[in-house]
């Protein structure tokens, strides 16, 4: 099928001779309507005149073409937009060709010399392509040529003014590509060799004879067809070749080290390093340039916190997004180790979003507080210095782009409560590598030790946009499966507000990755504004559903699932539904004011009664409560029921380790009221049972299971009766009838 183009409007600007008349008469041929745009002036911008662009005008017409002439100025780019608006009624194609020469050595290039160059070569090309692309844009279809020259990309003497404003235009032509890509508006360059009145004052007359504009022709023509989808590319074409240029970039070298000035005399001793091109990358876009440096900078800060060699780990922060999975399952990252105290414990809990206004929250705000905790989700934290400080670049295999990386989902696992303060230290595998279509899915299991102590242990599960389609299996039983909430209404459902900084707090928990700061990286990656970490929303619900189901007790955390499937922008409210289902309570977050599911097939695990016996308590206050009122509904049904009025009770139980007394409880059955005597919050009294009168005789006359009357919300325990060692439980009446 031969290319038409039949239906579209191009403009060529110089098109009264040279290369330009050879795109006009070849766009004419193919069907196009063709504004010839020629000032006529002679190469150095002297001179006007309407006889060139006529002529080419009469030649496309008297091949039965459709054509028209513009004879201004490119500077005056409106007007020759508006020539093709009037004539044809809209613009798809711009071919800038329009040049000039005035060469000198550059000693003797004067202020003009350089001014005219730029006014017309790059100021012209982006008058009259700023003319046009609104009109493009509208319509969503927009083909630009950008004529550079091999003397901006190599230099040439003489050329200094023509060097740079064509290598200009070769930097704009890379904007437009960027900006015009939504909008299906490509935008490339040529740097063309052919013979013309240009290139005969710098080449033998046989070779301009020998370099045909008509060699050059089909690739302009090509670059903007409809079916063409190359957009920034940058091309050499002359003599009937054509060949595309790229950039190259050398694996370079790290010259710094933490604290340590950065000196020439370190850039002089590794200059082969940086100036080494084996195994060099191919950036192609900003962001992979970016990457580097922010890699470099996290590599360089957590030097001595990481084993292993930073500069080398850096350089393997390749760039391409290709991803071997048959490399990369199994192996293991640096170990890392995170040393910490109660700050970071603050920090995160801030970043989280608690805060001094619910005095539930204090015990993780202030360090001074009685029962200062840290929050269980902090147990991502550690783990996570683990990948981000470039170990996960580390990984034969896994060369990725980390401009495409996003959060996909997260599973934590508590051995033990976390301390506040100390060190850890963790240890990464690549658990699987998966090929999810739209992306890759690469699984990381992640140990965290405090000495030998195994602490907890996390599933990371890092989705690279746009890396999948390699042929690798979509599943894994090494993945931590999700689980769909049960099919009701939810039984709880807390709102809460993240704020405009909560992103710019969170990060100060060690994920520094600028997707969640920056505006024009967040752009890169597609979005319209930085969006909030994963882990801050998975902070946020998990706290949800402490608050809500034990009563903010750390210790009551075991572990905790989800998946992130949308985006949260920071200052969005979150909506965390929760399902209580035994010991898992099953979560689902949307964004409030859209509606959105953002975290799904989520739950909780808490530690808790289903698992405990009188004779095995490991866990939980509301376990000994429910123990203590099925005690205290036997014996009271063992009084009969009339006497149940009459009882001025108080009942008490004791709590043994060892033989010994831990903890001692009294509960006045009248006020519905009970206090801790003695035990590890001995002084404090903090533990109220409430139960209504009504449900309360429900319980005496057997008709109202305690264990379903506690978990149904109608015998309420408050205060912290925690204990997580094994213990024993001896009940005693304390009865005094
Ligand atoms: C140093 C390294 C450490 C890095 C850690 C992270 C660093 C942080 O700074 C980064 C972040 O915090 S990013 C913020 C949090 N994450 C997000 O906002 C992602 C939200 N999710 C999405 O946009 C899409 O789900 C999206 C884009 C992920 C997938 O959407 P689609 O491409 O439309 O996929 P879809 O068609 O729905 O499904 C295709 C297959 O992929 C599976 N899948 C979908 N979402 C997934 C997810 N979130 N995680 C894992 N797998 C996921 C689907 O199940 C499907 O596979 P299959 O057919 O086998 O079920």
């Amino acid at each position: 099928m031969s290319l038409s183009f039949e239906g579209k409007v191009v403009l060529i600007t110089g098109a009264g001779g040279g290369l330009g008349r050879e795109y006009a008469l070849a766009f004419g041929e193919r069907g196009a309507s063709v504004v010839v745009n020629d000032l006529g002036g002679d190469i150095k911008g002297g001179g006007k005149s309407s006889a060139a662009a006529d002529k080419v005008v009469e030649e496309i017409r008297a091949k039965g073409g459709k054509a028209v002439a513009n004879y201004d100025s490119v500077e005056d780019g409106e007007k020759l937009i508006q020539t093709a608006l009037d004539a044809f009624g809209k613009i798809d194609i711009v071919v800038n060709n329009a040049g000039i020469l005035r060469d000198r050595s550059f000693a003797r290039t004067s202020d003009l010399d350089w001014d005219l160059i730029h006014r017309v070569h790059l100021r012209g090309a982006f008058m009259v392509t700023r003319a046009a692309w609104n009109h493009m844009k509208n319509q969503k279809f927009g083909r630009i040529i950008m004529t550079a020259s091999t003397a901006g990309i190599y230099g040439n003497f003489g050329q200094a003014n023509y060097s740079a404003a064509k290598l200009g235009l070769y930097g704009l032509a890379n904007t437009l590509a960027i900006e015009g890509r939504k909008y299906n508006i490509h935008c490339n360059t040529i740097a063309p060799t052919a013979g013309s009145r240009l290139t005969q004052s710098v080449m033998p007359p046989d070779l301009v004879e020998s370099m045909k504009p008509e060699y050059v022709a089909p690739l302009v023509l090509w670059l903007c067809h409809e079916q063409c989808k190359e957009n920034g590319g940058l091309f050499e074409v002359g003599g009937g070749w054509i060949g595309k240029l790229r950039w190259e970039r050398s694996q370079g070298h790290i010259v710094r080290h933490k604290n340590q000035r950065m000196t020439p005399e370190a850039v002089r001793d590794h200059w082969d390093n940086i100036c080494d091109f084996t195994d060099a990358a191919k950036p192609v876009s900003i962001q992979e340039g970016l990457q580097m440096v922010v890699e470099v900078l996290s590599k360089v800060d957590s030097e001595g916190g990481v084993s292993g060699n930073p500069t080398a780990s850096a350089a393997s922060a390749s760039v391409s997004s290709g991803i071997n999975p048959r490399e990369a399952v199994g192996q293991k990252l640096p170990p890392t180790s995170f040393s910490f105290s109660h700050t970071q414990c603050i920090i995160y809990a801030l970043g989280v979003g608690m805060s001094t206004k619910d005095p539930d929250h204090l015990r993780f705000l202030y360090e001074g507080h009685e029962d200062f905790s840290c929050l269980p989700t902090f147990g991502v934290i550690p783990s996570q210095a683990a990948m981000m400080d470039g170990g996960l670049a580390s990984v034969p295999g896994l060369n990725i782009d980390f401009t495409r990386v996003l959060h996909g989902e997260q599973y934590l696992e508590l051995y033990k409560p976390l301390p506040t303060s100390g060190t850890l230290t963790s240890q990464a595998t690549v658990a699987d590598v998966l090929d999810k279509g739209s992306g890759a899915v690469i699984l990381l299991d992640v140990n965290t030790y405090s000495g030998d102590e195994l602490v907890c242990y996390n599933q990371w599960s890092v989705f690279v946009v746009g890396a999948g389609g390699f042929g690798g299996k979509r599943t894994s039983d090494r993945a931590k499966a999700l689980v769909p909430p049960p099919n009701r209404a939810p039984d709880a459902v807390v709102t809460d507000s993240t704020t405009r900084d909560q992103a710019a707090l969170y990060r100060l928990s060690g994920d520094w990755n600028p997707l969640h700061i920056d505006p024009s990286f967040a752009a890169m990656g597609g979005f319209k504004a930085p969006i909030l970490h994963g882990l801050c929303s998975f902070g946020f619900a998990a706290r949800h559903v402490l608050k809500q189901y034990a009563n903010n007790d750390p210790s009551r955390f075991k572990a905790i699932k989800v998946r992130f499937v949308k985006p949260v922008l920071p200052g969005q409210s979150l909506q965390t539904e929760m399902w209580k289902e035994g010991n898992r309570i099953h979560i689902q977050c949307k964004v409030k004011e859209t509606d959105a599911v953002v975290l799904s097939g989520a739950y909780v695990d808490l530690h808790g009664a289903a698992e405990a016996s009188p004779e095995n308590l490991t866990q939980g206050g509301g376990l000994q409560s429910e123990l203590v009122f099925a005690e205290i509904g036997r014996r009271i049904k063992d009084l009969g029921s009339e006497l149940v009025k009459k009882v001025n009770a108080v009942f008490g139980w004791e709590i043994t380790k060892n033989g010994k007394t831990a903890a001692q409880w009294t509960i006045d059955l009248k006020s519905g009221t009970g206090s801790l005597h003695k035990g590890p919050y001995s002084g404090k009294a903090d533990v109220t049972f409430t139960v209504s009168d009504e449900d309360f005789m429900e319980v005496v006359q057997g008709k109202l299971n305690p264990q379903k009357a506690f978990f149904a919300g109608k015998l309420k325990v408050r205060g912290n009766i925690m204990m997580s060692q094994k213990l024993e439980v001896i009940l005693k009446d304390y009865a005094k009838l």
